[in-house]
């Protein structure tokens, strides 16, 4: 900042990561949210989950909500497996009793196991987030935001968190689900949302709005090919 002031350049920049956004999720949806790096998914389910407030608009949620925004942000790097999940669980909402209820279940999901004792400042990047993942996923949420975390656990971790959306999904609970990977996201939503550039291009069918998310891929592809990067390419809504 100061170098900058030192050049007479602005301290700050206005950036608009959502833009007139406007849409309505029922209970017991399970929606997905595509799109490229960059075209706002994050933004919109931190707002859902209260994290951030909108500068314009409202966002109204219904019922508790849990969700893996920030994969391990409540998880705590000096305290150990053990604590954290009460801490967490805590966090989240779950009373004492009830953590303690479930927490052989969570720490079973997890798969952790020897390391329940460890702090978690020592855990492998897979292990943080499966156990972040199992604390979240027993909180039993009415809404349950999911961001990329399916991508860090190996495929027998990530198979078991699939199992629990779909337990989850099955008890008619809510939720919005941002990945990359556009064909696990066919299986497991009914609904899918592809945003761009912080709008919403698409809202129908996950498997259609999968497809545009692929051709909105080889335009940026295309364009990054070009000797000028230009992106101009990919349009802002269909
Ligand atoms: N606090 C912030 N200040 C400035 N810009 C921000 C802030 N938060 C997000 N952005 C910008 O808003 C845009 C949307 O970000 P967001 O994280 O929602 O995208 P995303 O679709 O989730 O991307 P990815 O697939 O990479 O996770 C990005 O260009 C990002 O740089």
């Amino acid at each position: 900042m100061s170098v900058r002031a030192l050049r007479g350049e602005r301290l700050s920049d206005r950036f608009r990561a959502l833009d007139g956004v406007s849409l309505t999720i029922d209970r017991g949806e399970t929606v997905a949210l595509m799109g490229l790096n960059g075209s706002g998914k994050s933004t919109l389910l931190k707002l859902i989950s209260g994290v951030m407030r909108p500068d314009e608009g409202r966002v109204l949620v219904r019922g508790r909500v849990a969700g893996l925004i920030d994969v391990g942000a409540g998880l705590h790097p000096e305290l150990t497996g053990r604590e954290n999940v009460r801490l967490n669980g805590a966090i989240l909402g779950m009373t004492r009793p009830e953590i303690e209820r479930k927490f052989d279940a969570i720490v079973e999901f997890s798969g952790i196991g020897r390391f329940l004792d460890d702090q978690v400042k020592f855990y492998s990047s897979g292990m943080f987030m499966r156990l972040a993942f199992s604390i979240a996923a027993h909180t039993e949420p009415d809404v349950f935001l999911i961001d990329e975390v399916l991508a860090v656990g190996d495929p027998p971790f990530r198979e078991r968190c699939l199992e629990r959306i779909r337990e989850l999904r099955g008890q008619g609970r809510t939720m919005v689900v941002v990945a990359h990977d556009i064909q696990m996201l066919i299986g497991l939503c009914d609904r899918g949302i592809t945003m761009r550039q912080g709008r919403v291009a698409f809202d129908g069918p996950t498997a259609e709005a999968g497809a545009l998310v692929r051709a909105d891929r080889q335009a940026r592809r295309a364009a990054a090919a070009l000797p000028d990067g230009s992106s101009s390419q990919i349009p802002k809504s269909t």
